[in-house]
């Protein structure tokens, strides 16, 4: 247990301190089975009470959520923390309940100023007693707040915070702040440091427990407003993304279940990392997704030169898709002749081009566009009926007229319907009518298809492709849009799939987290302003977050001498963490050296991980099994085997406990930006590093 020195507070008090805790701690896991208990009982009648088979299905589903947030982890605690507030302090000032949504989540009942009642227990989520008294205080609620803010400068009404050591779900032990006699242990407590220090297995855990000021600044930033986080490797920029993503519907519950939050990641294996984080916070229905599978309308099929891509991933090619489906638009020649029954209805070709026009003033989505020119048309000779048999046409005659041959023709020859595979088609095949002036000849070569396939059917389409495809979509009809939109290692993105996201969130707001230092793909930012305004947020404010969680200070130290190389401007990185071991070693057969060093990391807690140049996975995987160590693929996270192998192209936003690095010089020959790729590999282990090297270490380093 860990107490301030001064304190005079005997043993015989802790133990019944904690003794009391921990019986707070049971009552809490009995009044939340109750809880549970209630919303089984519910579910199991709700069918019986609903009126009728919708609104038994909408309750059912509602149920069924509401009982997966209430489930109990016995290896979490329901609770980590508590805040003593000055008694006679008014807590509604500080907006106790009066902003949370919802109905079982008030922390605070009327005699909140009651002495006794101004202590409050905080957790991942609410628990009440069966008085509806809070037990457990929502770790989003407004009163916890001052849990992560408070400080003796600034104490927010707190008089006391306590944070709770816990083993599995047993509350082991506590650490008290008398803020009111100036005690603050900031990234002093112990607490915090043996959560950091902790040995890392399998995917990734929440930091309810510890979530520091500058971060909790981050997660409770307003829903309407759009943020972009740069921060060194393991300054918590994943962790802030999806504790801002519960916290925003925790406070915004009704309108961003309608609308939706969406997380995009950079590859699967980081999705499969971080999927457990917010189930464990109570939120099952947050979708995440790679750039890739969110847009994906075509099966990928081939690949581009890196040269090609770059080129399709220009944000000029945004102009060069809208020139092309405008040139679709065409100029109405001939008036449209409606025969029907006794009359002859016309519209002449004058009054279609002033149509025409005047919807393509209106910029709207091109589908849009046609049904509106059709609208406007059948207006014209709707008036003419009227005109001429003096009564109202019918709802048949309209939809009838509406959908005729003689409407129809013209539509499709001067607003034709466009597939957006069909617009990329023809770009491709022929880039020089749209893209004339805005790419060089060289560049448009390169977006011309050497062989053309014969149809859009028949085309074999790239990924860049398929944002290219996506961008025509969004031409012709709009997306649905989130609510809010969270985007991690957002540095790696292109012009036009910030493009892609920025669709998707015109009416919501973005969280963009990344690190210019571990851009590596070829049009990677070198400027989050650039990345803004493509995703249409030019105003959001660019934050930093500053110290480093995961990587000890001395791993930081290596990985910060490649900075210089690194040609972004962003400040060295910060550990927090005096522990962990480097180790660079030469040797002169990697694979057996590979081999020793993780049998040697096996005899550590931990997860172990092996990341070398893509290129030679499969030969250390080999190696490895050869000496009879299991191993896992970055997919597989938390699979039985402690050891995982990893190219260094899949690595980002992944944590190991042990890594070891094969090759450094390997990795940086492999692609254009392989110095990027080392800095990101080489900030990967949370305790130890050890580099081997047959091969000089890359100049930055050696
Ligand atoms: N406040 C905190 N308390 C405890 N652990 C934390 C805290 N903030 C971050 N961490 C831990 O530090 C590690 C790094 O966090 P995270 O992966 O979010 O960093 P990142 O900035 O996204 O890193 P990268 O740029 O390398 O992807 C994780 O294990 C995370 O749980």
């Amino acid at each position: 247990m860990t107490l301030p020195a001064h304190q005079t507070i005997t043993e015989d008090d802790l133990d019944a301190q904690l003794a009391a805790e921990r019986a707070h701690l049971d009552a809490s896991r009995a009044a939340l089975r109750r809880m549970r208990e209630h919303a089984e009982a519910l579910f199991s009648t709700g069918h019986t009470v609903a009126g009728d088979a919708y609104t038994a299905e909408a309750l059912g589903r509602q149920m069924a959520r509401r009982i997966a947030e209430l489930a109990d982890d016995p290896d979490t605690p329901l609770f980590f923390g508590r805040l003593d507030l000055r008694p006679e302090q008014d807590l509604r000032d500080q907006g106790a309940g009066s902003t949370t949504r919802r109905h079982d989540t008030n922390p605070l009942p009327d005699h909140a100023d009651h002495a006794e009642r101004a202590r409050f227990h905080i957790g991942r989520r609410h628990v009440g007693d069966a008085a509806g008294e809070p037990m457990v205080l929502d770790w989003r609620a407004p009163l916890s707040r001052a849990f992560y803010r408070a400080s003796v400068r600034d104490p927010q009404g707190v008089v006391s915070r306590r944070r709770f050591g816990f083993s599995g779900g047993t509350l082991t032990s506590f650490e008290d702040e008398h803020l009111d006699r100036g005690e603050e242990l900031g990234t002093g407590s112990r607490i915090l440091t043996a959560e950091i220090e902790r040995p890392r297995v399998g995917p990734m855990r929440d930091i309810v427990a510890t979530i520091q000021p500058e971060q909790d600044e981050l997660v409770r930033a307003e829903l309407d407003t759009s943020i972009c986080v740069q921060g060194a490797p393991g300054t918590g920029k994943t962790a802030v993304g999806l504790h801002r993503a519960a916290y925003l519907l925790y406070q915004h519950r009704e309108r961003l279940r309608r609308a939706g939050v969406l997380i995009v990641g950079p590859n699967r294996a980081f999705l499969s990392y971080i999927a457990a984080v917010l189930p464990a916070l109570g939120e099952v229905e947050v979708a995440q997704t790679t750039v890739e599978d969110l847009i994906a309308r075509v099966p990928v099929r081939a690949t581009d030169d890196p040269a090609t891509a770059s080129v399709k991933h220009d944000p000029r090619m945004a102009e060069v898709l809208r020139r092309a489906l405008d040139a679709r638009i065409g100029r109405p020649a001939e008036s449209i002749v409606l025969p029907d029954g006794s009359f002859r209805w016309r519209v002449g070709a004058e009054a279609l081009a002033r149509v025409v026009d005047e919807v393509r003033r209106e910029g709207l989505p091109h589908a849009t566009g046609r049904e509106r020119v059709r609208a406007r048309v059948l207006a014209l000779l709707q008036r003419q009926a009227e005109a001429r048999r003096a009564e109202s046409p019918s709802d048949a005659w309209l939809r009838r007229v509406a959908r005729s041959k003689p409407v129809t023709a013209f539509l499709d020859e001067v607003w034709p319907a466009v597939t957006p595979e069909a617009l990329v088609f023809g770009v491709l095949c022929d880039p020089e009518p749209a893209a004339g002036d805005l790419f060089s000849p060289q560049e448009r070569a390169l977006l011309r298809w050497p062989k053309p396939p014969r149809s859009p059917k028949t085309a074999r389409w790239t990924a860049a492709d398929a944002v290219l495809i996506d961008e025509a979509a969004g031409l012709i009809e709009r997306p649905p849009g989130f609510g809010h939109v969270i985007v991690d290692e957002a540095q790696d993105l292109s012009p036009m799939q910030c493009r892609a996201i920025a669709r998707r969130s015109e009416h919501g707001s973005i969280t963009l987290l990344g690190d210019l230092a571990q851009g590596t793909a070829p049009w990677a930012a070198t400027d989050w302003r650039d990345s803004l305004a493509h995703l249409g947020k030019p105003d959001a404010a660019v934050v930093p977050l500053t110290v480093g969680f995961r990587v000890p200070g001395a791993v930081m130290a290596l990985a910060n001498r490649l900075l210089p190389a690194l040609a972004v401007d962003v400040p060295p990185g910060v550990s927090l963490r005096a522990d962990g071991t480097l180790e660079l070693r030469t040797v002169t057969d990697t694979d057996a050296a590979t081999v020793t060093e993780v049998r040697a990391a096996l005899g550590h807690d931990g997860s172990v991980a092996v990341i070398a140049a893509d290129a030679a996975i499969e030969r250390l995987r080999a190696a490895l099994r050869a000496a009879g160590i299991e191993t896992a693929t970055a997919e597989q996270v938390g699979a039985a085997g402690r050891v995982t192998v990893v190219p260094a192209t899949l690595v980002k936003g992944l944590e190991y406990d042990h890594v070891v690095v094969v090759e450094p010089a390997e990795i940086v020959a492999a692609e254009p930006r392989g110095l990027h790729r080392l800095y990101v590999v080489l900030t990967r282990a949370v305790s130890r590093l050890s580099v081997l090297h047959a091969t000089p270490l890359p100049a930055p380093l050696g």
